[in-house]
């Protein structure tokens, strides 16, 4: 019988009454791209958690990937932008909604070429891209990155 682990206790495949076992945690990485004094956001359609929040470009990462492979990737996929000097800044893991558990690296980056504008390119995932200053933040903005940005990270300023 197959087991897995949820909060500490192991669990058998049994115990939910249908053989199987709980989700996996998902995880993510999610970029600030850094403009000048702003930061890339979209607004997230209702096919994704977190709809109609306001999120970064980002997605799951694939089997094999590093976390700049992924971030490159899902900002190319969505936006359809290079960047560059693709850093990882911090990790962190939420129980979100107590219906998922997601587990994100966020990453900051720069435009290759600063002339590149951003396309909308997964219109049903997304609404479009803005600009946005830290200090004038979207609402309502996904919960986990919310809480993060609140408690003062700063995605210009942390050094890595
Ligand atoms: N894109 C994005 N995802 C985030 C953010 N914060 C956060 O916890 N996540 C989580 C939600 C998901 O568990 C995971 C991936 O994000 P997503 O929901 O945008 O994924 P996606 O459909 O674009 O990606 P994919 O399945 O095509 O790979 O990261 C954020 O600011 N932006």
């Amino acid at each position: 019988m197959s087991t897995s682990k949820f909060r500490g206790k192991i669990i058998q495949a049994s115990e939910n009454g249908n053989g199987e076992l709980p989700p996996a945690p998902e995880i993510g990485v999610a970029v600030f791209i850094l403009k000048d004094n702003k930061i890339l956001f979209g607004r997230r359609r209702s096919l994704s958690i977190a709809a109609n929040t306001y999120g970064l470009p980002g997605g799951h990462l694939e089997f094999g990937e590093s976390y700049e492979e992924c971030a490159a990737r899902e900002v190319k996929e969505e936006t359809g932008l290079d960047i560059k000097n693709i850093e990882v800044l911090t990790s962190n893991s939420n129980l979100y909604y107590e219906e998922k558990h997601l587990d994100i690296t966020y990453a900051r980056a720069y435009l290759s070429n600063p002339n590149q504008t951003p396309q909308n390119i997964e219109p049903e995932k997304c609404e479009g891209w803005e600009w946005c200053d830290l200090n004038n933040l979207p609402e309502p903005m996904f919960g986990p990155l919310k809480e993060m940005l609140q408690s003062g990270f700063n995605p210009f300023l942390i050094t890595v």
